[in-house]
C-alpha cells in the first residue's frame, strides 16, 4: 500500500511557504510538547506548531497513534504540555483540568467522536445547548436560542425538551456541535468528530460543521481519518507522523503535488470507493529514520 521510501528518494525540492487560507489567526501554538510515563518517557508530540485563521478549517491527518489527539488536547488545555505555548486571540492557553478550562476557557470548544460520553444522559437537550449559551454570556457575547441551535444543525427545534436518548448518533453529534457553537467560541477542535458516526451521516455532519464555523467566523482544527472528507472541507492539512508535524499546506496544493513521502503514502491509501485500502502501516525500521529527517524541506513551504 505505502511506496517504498529510501534515503534518496526523500529529498525533497525547497517549497514557498503557503499564507494562511483565512484572516488573522485565532489560534497559535509554538513547540508543542507531550509526555507520557517516565523512563523512557513517550514522546506523543514532539515540538508541533501551528496556527488557524478565523473562519479556517485545518485538519489533521496521520496514522492511529501519531500523537493526533494529544495535541489537540494539549491545545485546548486539558493535557499537560511539557514545552510549548498556546495563545488564543493572543492570550495564553494554561493547562487546565478538564473542569477548571470549562469554565475558564470557554472561547475554544472541543467535539468529541463520541456523543454518547459528552452530553449526559440524564439533561434535556435544550438545556445542554444552553450550557453553550451560558458560556456565550458569561464572556459578554451574545446569548441565542438553543431551539434556534437545532434548527441550525438540521434538527426539529421543538425536540429542544427531549434527552439523548432519543436521538441517533448523528443527530446527538449534531446536538453536540449546537452545544460547541452555541458558545460563540474563536476556535473549535474536533477529535475525530465523524468516525463514530453511520458512513450515510459522516460527510453531512463534516459539511455543517464546517459551514456552521466558517458563518460564525471560528476556526476549526479538524481531526480525522477520512481524507476524502478532509479534502472536500479543509482550507489546510497538516500530516503528523510520529509526533511530529511532516507536511501541511493548501489542501488541494498538497493532494495534488505531496512532498513527504509519508504524505505520499498516506494519500496513495485513501480507501477506494468498494472500502478496499487504509491508511498506511508503518514503514521499517530504517525507513522511519528517513521520514523524519525528510521534515524540514516539506515544511519549507508549509510553515504556518
Ligand atoms: N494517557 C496516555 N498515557 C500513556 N500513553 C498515551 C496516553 N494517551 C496517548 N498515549 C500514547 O501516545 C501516543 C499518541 O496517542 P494519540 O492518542 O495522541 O494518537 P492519535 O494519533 O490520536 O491516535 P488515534 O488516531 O488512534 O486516536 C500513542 O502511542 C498512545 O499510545
Amino acid at each position: 500500500m505505502s511506496e517504498h521510501v529510501t534515503s534518496e528518494s526523500v529529498s525533497q525540492p525547497e517549497r514557498e511557504r503557503e499564507p494562511l487560507s483565512g484572516g488573522r489567526p485565532v489560534l497559535e501554538a509554538e513547540g508543542i510538547v507531550v509526555e507520557y510515563g517516565r523512563r523512557p518517557a513517550l514522546r506523543a508530540v514532539d515540538g508541533v506548531g501551528l496556527a488557524v485563521a478565523a473562519g479556517e478549517v485545518v485538519a489533521l491527518v496521520g496514522e492511529s497513534g501519531c500523537g493526533k489527539s494529544s495535541l489537540a488536547r494539549a491545545i485546548v488545555g486539558i493535557e499537560k504540555r511539557k514545552a510549548g505555548v498556546v495563545r488564543l486571540n493572543g492570550d495564553d492557553v494554561p493547562t487546565l483540568g478538564l473542569r477548571r478550562r470549562s469554565a475558564a476557557m470557554t472561547g475554544m470548544q472541543m467535539v468529541f467522536q463520541d456523543p454518547n460520553s459528552s452530553l449526559n444522559p440524564r439533561r434535556r437537550v435544550g438545556d445542554q445547548i444552553g450550557d453553550g449559551v451560558r458560556a456565550a454570556l458569561a464572556r459578554g457575547d451574545r446569548g441565542s436560542d438553543p431551539a434556534d441551535w437545532l434548527r441550525r444543525v438540521g434538527l426539529d427545534p421543538a425536540m429542544v425538551s427531549r434527552f439523548p436518548h432519543e436521538f441517533s448518533g448523528g443527530q446527538k453529534q449534531r446536538i453536540a456541535i449546537a452545544r460547541a457553537l452555541a458558545a460563540r467560541p474563536g476556535m473549535l477542535v474536533a477529535d475525530e468528530p465523524i468516525s463514530a458516526l453511520d458512513a450515510s451521516t459522516q460527510t453531512s455532519v463534516a459539511a455543517l460543521m464546517r459551514s456552521l464555523s466558517v458563518e460564525a467566523g471560528a476556526g476549526m482544527l479538524f481531526i480525522s481519518h477520512d481524507l476524502s472528507v478532509v479534502r472536500r472541507i479543509a482550507d489546510r492539512v497538516l500530516v503528523m507522523y510520529q509526533g511530529r508535524v511532516v507536511e501541511s499546506g493548501v489542501t488541494e496544493t498538497v493532494w495534488q503535488n505531496p512532498l513527504h513521502p509519508y504524505t505520499r503514502a498516506l494519500l496513495a491509501a485513501i480507501p477506494l470507493p468498494d472500502g478496499a485500502g487504509r491508511l498506511p502501516v508503518a514503514p521499517a525500521e530504517t525507513d522511519r529514520a528517513a521520514w523524519l529527517d525528510d521534515v524540514p524541506a516539506a515544511l519549507e513551504r508549509t510553515t504556518v
